[in-house]
């Protein structure tokens, strides 16, 4: 057997891999950590990549680079019987380039190579820890997108969108039915999140406990936390969170100590024990309690069965093709061929979940649909077969709440997608390697 040194434009580590037995020819190379060809193109853009996160330089020598010659062997290795023939990875990235080629045109080369490479993280810092390590972040070159955006806001001339701005210069109209005007969404100064700046990839480290045990920040993706802004609680807000596991929103929203009640679901059981240690780790026992806090484990799609026009919030936040877990993880991949029904029956589940917020709102009351997708199906056909739905079989009317003043805020932060017709989308960037991160917002009018 020969080892290899290789570099794995999709891991982006060096790898030792046995090289393939019985091959005469010269072989492509193969990614150690994931099992995929790798192509010289990829090999390229690996290398790019790599070049652009110049703290972490992994290529150790020239010789790492060289594409892998195979050698001649006699015994066939045991990793050729277990490699899957189609990995799950592999069809997830045809199918992509598939759709989105299409979808997105000439900006699908960057956001495929932003996809393949280390996603960014950022930080939510966690208001309720006795926390020494905010001055640390700063000092390390963090920075809080959230309150950044909002003071590069108020400093701004009125926005293009042709709406109000508010007293700290955020703004916002809605568009759809009507096309009125709405009150400014106030973020709350509650709720931070540190990101490192453009082009930095740098990582963070574990968060540790604090003195009486709670973790002094959460690790996800920053642009995660937007569904959460754009959900714009209130003091004395009653809000639902439909499919809340492992519930990173579920504490953004909590952050703002602005919601006098929160319904945190979701109906995988040992997801919802996750959920469950995420808040004991983040939360003191006493904000816990049950009239602050409800957790249940139902089918959200029957939400509407139990308890309807109750909450001035909902997030809907839907299991989708997690199009980055896709591309990166063979385990639990819904790309995988005994998943296909799965995967084909995702918008209509998700039509469901989010029809069930709808009914779950109190007329007047707002809901926030995201997913982690590109997929025009699971995202703006979605939102517009609910709204139809609500419409002929409940009766409600729904605006769509405009969330360019969102976009124009955290422009320096995070890539959007230009002209969606309907919601907002964060597309990965190389340097920016954030989402992708679909949200919309509706709000109910009946
Ligand atoms: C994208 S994840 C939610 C992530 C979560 N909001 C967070 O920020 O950590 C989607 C979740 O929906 C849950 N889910 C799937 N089908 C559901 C259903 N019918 N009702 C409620 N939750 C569901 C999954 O278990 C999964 O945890």
């Amino acid at each position: 057997m020969f080892h290899r040194r290789l570099l794995c434009p999709i891991r982006r580590r060096v790898v030792l891999r046995k090289t393939q037995p019985n091959e005469n020819v010269r072989a492509e190379p193969f990614c150690g950590g994931c099992g995929r060809k790798v192509g010289r193109k990829t090999l390229l853009h690996g290398v790019m990549a790599l070049f652009l996160e110049t703290s972490r330089v992994l290529v150790r020598s020239v010789k790492d680079l060289r594409p892998l010659t195979a050698k001649r062997h006699r015994v066939k290795g045991k990793w050729a019987a277990t490699l899957p023939k189609h990995p799950p990875t592999r069809l997830a990235l045809q199918h992509f380039d598939a759709t989105y080629g299409a979808q997105l045109g000439p900006l699908w080369p960057s956001v495929r190579v932003a996809l393949l490479s280390e996603r960014k993280y950022g930080a939510l810092f966690n208001n309720f820890s006795h926390n020494p390590h905010l001055e640390e972040l700063v000092a390390q070159g963090c920075r809080d997108f959230i309150s950044d955006g909002a003071a590069e806001a108020s400093s701004q001339p009125d926005s293009e969108c042709g709406a109000e701005p508010d007293s700290s210069g955020v703004s916002t109209a809605t568009a759809g039915v009507g096309s009125q005007q709405q009150p400014p969404p106030r973020l709350s100064p509650n709720i931070k999140c540190f990101v490192f700046p453009r082009g930095d990839v740098t990582r963070f480290k574990p968060a540790r406990p604090d003195k009486f045990g709670l973790l002094t920040y959460y690790l996800m993706d920053a642009a995660s936390v937007l569904p959460c802004l754009a959900l714009d609680v209130q003091k004395s807000h009653t809000v639902l969170d439909l499919c809340a596991a492992p519930g990173g929103k579920s504490l953004a929203l909590l952050q703002t100590q602005s919601v006098r009640f929160l319904c945190v679901n979701d109906s995988s059981a040992s997801r919802t024990s996750r959920l469950k240690r995420v808040l004991h780790s983040y939360v003191p026992k006493e904000l816990l309690t049950d009239d602050q806090l409800r957790v249940t484990s139902l089918d959200g799609t029957m939400w509407g069965e139990v308890e309807r026009n109750s909450f001035d919030r909902v997030l809907v936040d839907v299991p989708c093709t997690t199009d980055r877990h896709s591309l990166m993880e063979d385990d639990n991949n819904i790309f995988s061929r005994s998943r296909v029904g799965e995967r084909r029956s995702l918008p209509q589940l998700q039509v469901e979940l989010l029809l069930a917020g709808i009914l779950a709102a109190c007329p007047g009351g707002e809901i926030v649909y995201s997913t982690c997708t590109l997929s025009l199906n699971q995202n703006l056909g979605v939102v517009e077969q609910a709204i139809q739905l609500a419409e002929e079989n409940h009766g409600i009317q729904l605006q769509v709440v405009s969330l360019q003043p969102l976009v124009q805020m955290f422009a320096n932060t995070f890539h959007f997608a230009p002209d969606l017709h309907l919601g907002e989308m964060v597309i990965p960037h190389l340097a920016a390697n954030f989402g992708p991160i679909y949200l919309c917002k509706l709000r109910r009018v009946t």
